[in-house]
């Protein structure tokens, strides 16, 4: 058998409520099997480029980044994000290592090419290092990942914090069984997105695509939701959305991805 490894993604908007951050990083830093986390910081990236004078721009749930978002993006997710949960963690006694995914070359990306859309210096990732990553793993660091990843040709890349947790989990699926919980501000896939009692409990492919037609899922949670059936098609044993304390609160209801 396998050893376990959970990979949870924590959301702009948790990361930008300080009470929420730090009771969901209080309890990740309790998990007691091998764990990484990786963070977004979307809503944070979108405050500073405003303040900046830059009108922050997404198309299908994926930000545009020209060279002087990309320049905000990198301080922010690799920089003050990613620093103040290593921080924050280490508090906790979980002995974190915040990485970007040039740092070990960790994860390889190259620009996101789609013919109607320049996303400019935005990422798609090609792979990930399984070997330097499980070698931070068995000796006992946890490794916290941010949205930045990097073209091995000198160019850092924005990459959607939903794919890296997905690229993640499918790499190291290879090694560990792994679950991947996606926390963000609501209780899970909502019927309504303004009632947060309306947890859709289950989906899968078909019914996701009914609720895409239907227009009951958009924005941030299409690509969400894609990377999700990606890593359960390619091995990842679990895919839950949730809210932040969906992984200790056994009676949270949550949205759970099925094939
Ligand atoms: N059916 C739905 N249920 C829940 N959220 C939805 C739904 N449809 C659209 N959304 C939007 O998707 C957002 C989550 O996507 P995103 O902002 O990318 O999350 P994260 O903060 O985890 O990166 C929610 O804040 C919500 O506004
Ligand atoms: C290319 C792209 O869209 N990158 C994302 C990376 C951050 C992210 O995914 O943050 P959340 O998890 O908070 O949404 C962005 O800049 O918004």
């Amino acid at each position: 058998m396998k050893e376990s490894l959970k990979i949870l993604k924590i959301g702009g908007n948790v990361i930008n409520d300080p009470i929420a951050l730090e009771e969901f990083l209080f309890h990740f830093a309790q998990i007691p099997s091998k764990k990484i986390l990786i963070h977004g910081g979307g809503k944070k990236a979108s405050e500073m480029a405003e303040e900046l004078g830059l009108e922050p721009k997404m198309v299908n749930g994926r930000r545009i980044t020209d060279l002087a978002t990309l320049e905000i993006v990198t301080m922010v997710y690799a920089g003050l994000l990613n620093k103040n949960i290593v921080a924050n963690l280490q508090k906790n006694q979980c002995n974190a290592i915040g990485l970007s995914g040039a740092d070990g070359n960790c994860i390889l990306a190259h620009k996101r090419v789609v013919k109607e859309i320049d996303y400019g210096f935005a990422g798609d990732v090609d792979s990930i290092d399984v070997k330097t990553i499980s070698a931070l793993l068995n000796s006992q660091l946890t490794p916290v990942f941010c949205a930045i990843t990097h073209d091995k040709n000198g160019q850092l890349l924005n990459t959607n914090a939903d794919t890296i947790a997905s690229e993640l989990s499918i790499g190291l699926s290879e090694k560990y069984d792994v679950e991947l919980i996606y926390c963000f501000e609501k209780n899970g896939v909502l019927r309504d997105v303004n009632d947060n009692h309306s947890v859709i409990e289950k989906i899968n492919k078909p019914y996701f695509e009914a609720l895409k037609k239907d227009r009951i899922v958009a924005e941030g949670m299409l690509p969400k939701l894609e990377n999700c059936f990606a890593a359960l098609e390619k091995g990842v044993q679990k895919v839950t959305i949730g809210s932040p304390n969906v992984f200790y609160e056994t009676k949270q209801k949550c949205t759970t991805l099925i094939l």
